[in-house]
């Protein structure tokens, strides 16, 4: 059995006096060794549970404890042993990127020598090398990003949380930083990883979390809750624009259909009914194109999120739309 590193044991978490609910209730534990990814929508509470882990915030209930300790006791240790790349811009913007990382990893107690070593393979393995003397504040977004991700591997602390890492990366380098966070990983490193692009972590993660309106609605292997939905098939369909509320009526008959655009939407049905299914598509004239494919993790994503959500599912969000159209002519 693996070994707790953290646990973080009902948390909850207001802003603005009690206005604003961050995170509720929220209880798990995160184990030595694996990749963590934490999923849920913009708002959800993600970064806030991540500033509780690193005891950047105080959690108005419950606690986190690092090693079987609260994080707030020990938040020397724990700044030590657990590098945070945060989504917030960078506050190094007057260093040069060699100087960023480097002093990165002399805050991390690296001694000057190696330090000034592990800054240039980084530099290299970042591909930074053109502008490793050029000063962060003049550098592209994903160049600061790159930056970003050197500054928190320098120095092989025991835990990585990332943030969002790849936001702003092309295609090449997304797939370089997942490739050095798997290294980090696979040396015994354990990985916490917040990201909205949920077909890339599915290469990556062990276990995922998804959060919504500041709370856990499921934690497990990605393989476990890809069973929950394995017995079932992922339909797309694209629709004549005009049509679209009609279909998406019909379809409703047949499961929990999500929209994806103005006239895409998705829907998982049950294996068996895929035959009757495509008869039905093949004879709405309205239905453009169809495929039907087996669920990926970003279908469960949808199914957890869809089923559990307080607001109430798609429904309840198009009621709200209606509303607001109503009130705002
Ligand atoms: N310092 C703050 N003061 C007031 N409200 C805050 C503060 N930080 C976060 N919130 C609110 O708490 C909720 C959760 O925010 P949080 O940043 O944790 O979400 P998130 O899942 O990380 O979102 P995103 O994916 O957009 O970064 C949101 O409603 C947000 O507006």
């Amino acid at each position: 059995m693996k070994t707790p590193l953290f646990e973080v044991k009902h948390v909850s978490k207001t802003y603005k006096k009690g206005k604003v609910k961050a995170n509720e209730e929220i209880s798990f534990t995160i184990n030595e060794g694996e990749i963590l990814g934490l999923l849920g929508p913009n708002g959800a509470g993600k970064s806030t549970l991540i500033k509780q882990i690193v005891a950047h915030v105080k959690p108005t209930e419950g606690e986190v404890t690092y090693k079987g300790i609260n994080v707030l006791k020990q938040n020397k240790q724990v700044a030590r042993e657990v590098a945070y790349y945060s989504q917030e811009p960078h506050a190094l913007t007057s260093l040069k990127v060699r100087e960023a990382i480097y002093f990165s990893g002399r805050l991390r107690g690296m001694k000057r020598r190696a330090a000034k070593e592990e800054t240039e393979s980084l530099i290299k393995e970042l591909e930074l090398t053109e502008v490793a003397n050029k000063l962060l504040k003049n550098i592209s977004g994903g160049q600061k990003r790159l930056t970003g991700i050197g500054t928190t591997l320098i120095g092989q602390a025991g835990v990585y949380i990332f943030d969002e890492p790849t936001n702003e990366l092309d295609p090449k380098k997304r797939r370089l930083v997942w490739d050095m966070i798997q290294k980090r990983n696979r040396e015994g490193a354990t990985v916490i990883l917040v990201t909205h692009n949920i077909l890339e972590a599915e290469q990556v993660v062990d276990r995922v979390a998804v959060i919504n309106h500041g709370r856990l609605l499921a934690i497990n292997h990605v393989g476990e809750l890809k069973a929950e939905v394995d017995q079932r098939l992922k339909c797309e369909i694209a629709v004549k624009r005009t049509a679209r509320n009609e279909l998406h009526e019909a379809l409703t008959g047949w499961g929990t259909v999500t929209t994806l655009s103005d006239q895409r939407s998705r829907i998982l049905i049950a294996k068996d009914q895929a035959p009757d299914l495509v008869s039905f598509l093949n004879n709405e004239p309205d239905v453009q194109t169809y495929s039907i494919v087996p669920p990926s993790l970003e279908d469960v994503y949808f199914h957890i999120d869809n089923d559990q959500s307080p607001a109430g599912g798609p429904d309840a969000k198009k009621e709200e739309v209606n509303e607001y159209a109503a009130a705002n002519g």
